[in-house]
């Protein structure tokens, strides 16, 4: 992974040289708490170990029996669906089974996914931690109710990842389902590179070891210094760009396969470092195509954000062909991948000429060993960003409140907090 943060020194907000110089100290000892956690694998650190923890091996032998798939649906959510479907959405090429994924409980998706799957070829990868999720554990009862009723025996479709106790866990016993632990001391967000996303990417045929490779030689690079380690350039410049009124940062990758990272990222982002009243809102964004959108707000918006530009150095090209239309000759016999390079280049400068601080983040290809550069180098970058909020970068508290407050609404226990939602303020304007 390659991070250039040139376009960060100037500009509204901006961070000098000098003051990243001053800041390097204090990664250095971030740095040792970060290797000390990994040392002890504590709770959280244990995912910058998954490089080396990672079973490769014992993760496609227990999907070895659905290589028959011609489609699987991953039915999670949040870091639960999120690293399976970056994965497979990153690496699809079409001779793989088709990829689907229930994070959600919008009924009319459920329905139409149900109704449309080759039922008998499709191989179910329920993923949940806790095993008690609402809106997985739904989802799975109304995937297997629809393969009962196509006469599927879902026992022979269903795969399981999760952890040691609870109702998955449970449905796997009952049923001798294969399936996978979650890794311990491991959140969610933090687990594409475990069983809990890597299984997908197994049972879709990708190179599991090119994709720990890449995480592992992100983690060779960390260091002391954010001068020496991609990761941590990016961690500690959007740290010191949030400390002075950034708090936006609009994840742009010019790659349609790398849409899904985007979001990936802002659970990642959001849910790591929204604590405490700090943090530093993930917009989703996409090259080209939000050039025709946000980017009017990104360069002429109020000044409380950071755009992150990211970009394979290679990919696959296509020649748009010559044309005589009025004014568009320049473009015939050039490449669509020459057009979105410019494109890229062209926001890029077109940012820093407004001041607005921008980084670029490049990787090879977006390919196993590319990602495993850059899914393992945001992790990193965002553990290096917590410590030095000095935030609790591996809990997710406030996520729980609205939880109960569901739970209550529909029966499943007695929560004030669905008491709180009848005494919602209302001014309806009709
Ligand atoms: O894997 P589980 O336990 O179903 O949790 C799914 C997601 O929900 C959260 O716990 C938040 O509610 C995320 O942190 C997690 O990725």
């Amino acid at each position: 992974m390659h991070v250039d943060i040139g376009n960060v020194l100037d500009g509204t907000p901006s961070v000098s040289r000098d003051s990243l110089e001053r800041l390097d100290e204090t990664v250095a000892a971030a740095h040792e708490r970060i290797e000390s956690g990994r040392a002890d694998a504590e709770h959280g650190y244990a995912a910058l170990n998954l490089p080396e923890t990672a079973d490769a091996d014992g993760i496609r032998a227990a999907v070895e029996p659905f290589g028959d798939a011609e489609a699987i649906v991953t039915v999670g959510i949040g870091g639960s669906a999120l690293g399976a479907a970056t994965l497979t959405e990153a690496l699809a090429d079409e001779d793989d089974p088709d990829a689907y994924y229930l994070d959600n409980v919008d009924p009319e998706h459920v329905s139409t996914l149900a109704e449309s799957l080759p039922l008998s070829e499709t191989v179910v990868n329920v993923v949940s931690r806790s095993g008690t999720t609402a809106e997985t554990l739904s989802n799975f009862l109304v995937v297997r109710d629809a393969m009962e009723a196509a006469g599927v025996d879902w026992t022979d479709r269903t795969f399981v990842t999760t952890g040691e106790e609870g109702n998955l866990r449970n449905l796997a016993e009952k049923h001798d389902l294969p399936a996978l632990d979650v890794p311990e001391g491991v959140p969610g967000r933090f687990s594409v590179l475990s069983t809990v996303g890597l299984a997908a990417a197994a049972i879709q045929g990708h190179d599991l070891d090119a994709l720990l490779t890449g995480a592992a030689e992100e983690a060779d690079r960390l260091s002391g210094s954010l001068f020496d380690s991609p990761a941590y350039a990016y961690g500690a410049t959007t740290y010191a760009l949030a400390q002075r009124g950034a708090l936006t940062n609009a994840m742009m990758p010019y790659a349609e396969s790398l849409e899904y990272f985007a979001e990936w990222f802002a659970q990642l982002w959001a849910e790591s470092l929204g604590k405490d009243g700090l943090g530093q809102t993930p917009a989703r964004a996409l090259g080209a195509t939000d050039q025709h959108s946000q980017l009017q707000l990104y360069r002429a918006g109020p000044r409380d954000k950071l755009v992150t530009l990211v970009r394979p150095r290679e990919r696959e090209d296509r020649e748009i062909p010559e044309t005589d239309l009025q004014g568009l000759s320049y473009l015939g016999g050039s490449s669509l991948g020459e057009l979105l390079d410019a494109e890229f280049e062209a926001t890029e400068a077109s940012l820093a000429a407004a001041g607005v601080p921008n980084v670029r983040i490049e990787i090879d290809r977006v390919d196993e060993r590319g990602l495993g550069e850059l899914l393992y180098g945001m992790e990193a970058a965002c553990v290096l960003y917590g410590e030095l909020a000095n935030v609790s970068t591996f809990t997710q508290p406030a996520v729980e409140w609205g939880k109960r407050a569901a739970r209550g609404l529909l029966g499943g226990g007695d929560f004030e907090e669905a008491d709180a939602v009848a005494e919602k303020t209302t001014l309806v304007v009709e």
